[in-house]
């Protein structure tokens, strides 16, 4: 299925650059070079290797409270960068970046690279109104950042930011509102959580990224850094395989029936049919779960058959379903780049990829009852994308509208405890009675870009009637 690919921020621009070096390593074409980034801290743009310098966008520099690095810090690309994007200012060094520092966030100038687990001061330093206001006065600016791509050449955008950033977030919300005023196809979003060792700004503004973003997109996917990091791990460690496991994920998906392999499929994957999932809207979730199928061990099945007397050719039929519904099951099973209650989805799409002769149509009917039967839907749809001579059989399985989340539920009591300044532990039941406005609420009131000093307990995060409330 072609996609657009728009990264916001830090963690939206590593991504979406991770994702066409994929493409390129993998042979599948997904995105067309339909892909942008914008931020407000071009630092974000210093360890891109696949985005062309014309694809990256920076925003903010006529602001007065955007913060930029000081002159002479600039990487090698910032003077090639696009016509919307702007050089390096010299205006701004780190003296007025410690001085512009948010309340309550550390002064810090990151890694060298950027690259750090706390809230720095350049950019919009954390602050999503901020990232709003920055946005809202440069849409001139990023609707001309938009020209080059095709739409028609696409079957959907999506939009991917680190919801706890104040680019992510800020500028992610006003870029998605107008990625949906001027595109008739699918707006989708991929958000990331923060981990909860981050700093409680990131909690949150990544609590107020779910509920203004998800009205706003057609489907939203969630990667949580908390579940992907262990106790010991730095956060800031994690990002790059974080990166590579979604990347790899949204490949599968979305890259599947993307590459020529010249193959005949059983069940092509349909882009309709991926569409059909994620138009219920709400949260998604993936799953994937490999195995290694290299034709010598298929080879040593075939002999331990014959070696119990059994004819391998009428059992490899069998043989081969069996391993695909237990690694369907597996892929269910695994680690969601959400976590949430499997049983809470609404839709639920599964693709095989590998060798044709281990996607077997059986196969695929006792996955798709199993997970019929797992997850209490009947709205499974599959497809696959054989690939002769590989070397792995990979299940992955999109859980669309997901609404037992209990990883949004815990980030949102967080943040109001954090809003009502108390202890986080102490606040365990009110998140979504205190925090909810009235359902009627416009999207610029939701995340009210007009008055700069509210506080965030005054902004809505209101899913309004959609029905796809994750905070209860
Ligand atoms: N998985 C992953 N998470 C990241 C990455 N970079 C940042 N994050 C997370 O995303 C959130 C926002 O960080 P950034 O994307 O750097 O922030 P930003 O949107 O550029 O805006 P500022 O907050 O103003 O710096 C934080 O919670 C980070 O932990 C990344 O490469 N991978």
């Amino acid at each position: 299925m072609k996609l657009a690919l728009i990264g916001v921020g830090g963690a939206g621009t590593r991504i979406v650059d991770r994702f066409v070096r994929a493409e390129r390593d993998t042979g599948r074409s997904v995105t067309n070079g339909n892909v942008l980034a914008f931020t407000t801290d071009p630092r974000a743009f210093d360890r891109t290797t696949a985005l062309s310098a014309d694809r990256q966008v920076v925003l903010g520099d006529a602001h007065p409270d955007v913060t930029r690095r000081g002159a002479g810090e600039g990487n090698a690309a910032a003077g090639e960068r696009s016509r919307h994007s702007r050089a390096e200012p010299t205006e701004a060094g780190e003296g007025s970046a410690t001085e512009t520092a948010p309340e309550g966030a550390p002064v810090t100038d990151g890694d060298s690279d950027g690259l750090t687990d706390a809230i720095t001061n350049y950019g919009v330093g954390g602050d999503p109104e901020l990232g709003a206001r920055v946005a809202q006065a440069d849409r001139p600016e990023i609707r001309r950042a938009l020209d080059p791509i095709e739409e028609t050449d696409v079957a959907a955008t999506m939009l991917v930011a680190g919801l706890g950033g104040g680019t992510g977030c800020g500028v992610g919300s006003v870029l998605l509102e107008e990625l949906q005023s001027i595109y008739e196809t699918s707006v989708y979003a991929l958000g990331v959580l923060p981990a909860t060792a981050e700093p409680d700004r990131r909690t949150l503004t990544a609590a107020r990224g779910v509920r203004t973003f998800v009205p706003l997109a057609d489907s939203m996917f969630l990667v949580d850094n908390e579940a992907w990091c262990s106790d010991a791990d730095r956060v800031v460690d994690r990002y790059e395989p974080i990166n590579a496991m979604t990347v790899e994920r949204l490949l599968s998906v979305f890259g599947a029936g993307e590459r020529d392999c010249g193959s005949v499929s059983e069940m092509r994957v349909d882009s309709a049919d991926i569409q059909r999932t994620l138009d219920v809207g709400g949260v998604a979730t993936i799953g994937r779960e490999t195995v290694r199928v290299e034709p010598e061990s298929r080879g040593l099945i075939a002999r331990i058959l014959r070696l119990i007397g059994r004819s391998p050719e009428t059992d490899s039929t069998a043989v081969d379903a069996s391993m695909v519904k237990h690694l369907i099951s597996r892929a269910l099973q695994s680690k969601l780049t959400l976590p949430c209650d499997i049983t809470s989805a609404d839709r639920v799409f599964v693709i095989l990829t590998g060798p044709p002769d281990t996607i077997s149509r059986k196969g695929f009917e006792t996955g798709r009852y199993l997970l019929e039967e797992e997850t209490e839907t009947v709205e499974v749809l599959a497809g696959d994308e054989p690939i002769p001579g590989a070397p792995e059989l990979t299940a992955t399985v999109v859980l669309s509208n997901v609404t037992t989340v209990p990883r949004i539920e815990r980030l949102q009591r967080r943040a109001v405890a954090i809003q009502t300044d108390g202890d986080p532990n102490d606040k365990a039941t009110s998140a979504t009675d205190t925090e909810r406005p009235a359902a009627t609420k416009s999207t610029d009131e939701r995340f009210d870009r007009s008055n700069p000093d509210d506080d965030a307990a005054s902004h809505g995060f209101d899913f309004g009637d959609t029905g796809r409330d994750l905070g209860e």
